[in-house]
């Protein structure tokens, strides 16, 4: 049997199976393995190797934005009208056979935007490009999910394809620690009350080879994110969901589509002022001030970061070596407890914060 077949019986079984008390052990088992078999699939699916060569794309700009949705949607066009590139726009699907960059300044901010070949379901079980895409997809800051006025029911495919590749969008790591022991069992604690009875976690973890542990949970979480914390290869990424082709249809037809997601014509040009804002916005870019040691800081060219980055975030951007090198920092501005703290390499920063960087000479 595939991986595949495997999930669909398992499927199978448990909608045949009535919940109850009586069967809720074995239903957390089903639950176990399937979650199990999913997350083979996602290691499938990151392996970016496989099918052929990966894509290299060097990153460039403050932050890395994709353009995910099916062939032809108008990806390309959009892409065209938001930076500099000139990605070919074509009626037929795959047009785009390769990653195309391009940069949308907005704000002061450089925005790098890629645009992607078409996914199409079954992308992360390998199908077209779909690992090589999805490994792009994986390392960038914001995904930009495009359907078009005609196929609302592609955003479900889209969200299932990156889900099933590893990738949450617009959720926060399950607040959950697992500490593995050598010996003593699994210890379970918990600051809320949990759907998930402790049997079941306990199957969980055994499906993992995990016996010995202490597991401390925050959060009311589902099977599937126990699993996330186990694997530790989930990634995080915040997503706004773009409509376009609205200049196809009547305005009591765009009512039918969710109130959050953006309508917009790339072809037309209609509402991408409103785009670029909430590009902007949901990147959540903060400005740090760089102040040489002894001189004053230079307010008029702010180094342009992303909320909840750390002074050693600022070092990687600034030189390959000043991690490495670095001694201390000192911080004015929100992030300090007073005007010159001296902080460390994992101090936070905040919005319009002032930083001294010291390193060794
Ligand atoms: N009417 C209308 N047509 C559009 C719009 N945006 C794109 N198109 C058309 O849709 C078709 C596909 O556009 P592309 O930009 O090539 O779409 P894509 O998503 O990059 O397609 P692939 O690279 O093949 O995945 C082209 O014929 C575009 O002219 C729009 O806002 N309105
Ligand atoms: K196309
Ligand atoms: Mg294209």
């Amino acid at each position: 049997m595939t991986i595949e077949e495997e999930i669909r019986a398992i499927q199978e079984e448990m909608d045949r199976t009535q919940k109850n008390k009586a069967t809720e052990h074995h239903l957390g088992k089903l639950k176990a393995k399937m979650a199990r078999l999913k997350d083979e699939l996602i290691k499938r699916a990151i392996a970016s190797k496989g099918g052929g060569e990966g894509y290299s794309v060097k990153k460039s700009g403050d932050a890395t934005v994709t353009l995910v949705g099916f062939p032809s949607v108008g990806k390309s066009t959009l892409i065209n009208k938001l930076t500099d590139a000139h990605s070919e726009v074509g009626e037929y699907e795959f047009t785009t056979l390769d990653v195309i960059p391009g940069i949308m300044e907005y704000r002061q901010a450089k925005i790098q935007i890629l645009d992607l070949p078409g996914l199409v379901k079954g992308a992360s079980a390998g199908r077209g490009r779909g690992r090589e895409v999805i490994s792009v997809i994986r390392s960038c800051d914001l995904i930009v999910m495009i359907i078009d006025v005609f196929n609302y029911q592609h955003l479900k495919v889209l969200e299932d394809e990156l889900y099933d590749a590893g990738i949450r969008i617009n959720q926060r790591p399950p607040d959950v620690t697992i500490t593995k022991l050598v010996k003593g069992g699994i210890t379970i604690t918990s600051t809320v009350e949990l759907s998930l009875d402790h049997e079941t976690i306990k199957t969980i973890l055994g499906e993992y080879k995990i016996h010995n542990a202490l597991v401390n949970i925050r959060e009311d979480i589902t099977a599937d994110q126990l699993i996330d914390v186990i694997r530790g290869n989930r990634v995080y990424i915040p997503a706004i969901t773009v409509v376009n082709k609205i200049d196809l249809v009547d305005k009591e037809q765009l009512k039918l589509f969710p109130k959050d997601a953006l309508k917009i014509s790339a072809d037309m040009e209609l509402n991408l002022d409103a785009l670029r804002e909430e590009i902007y916005n949901k990147l959540g870019f903060i400005n740090i001030y760089l102040k040489p040691q002894g001189g004053p800081a230079d307010m008029d060219e702010p180094l342009i970061m992303r909320k909840g980055c750390t002074v050693g975030d600022v070092c990687d951007r600034l030189h390959k070596d000043f991690r490495r090198k670095f001694r201390y920092a000192r911080v004015w501005g929100n992030s300090a407890k007073h005007a010159g703290q001296r902080v460390g390499l994992d101090h936070q920063l905040e919005d319009g914060d002032i930083l001294t960087i010291i390193i060794q000479k």
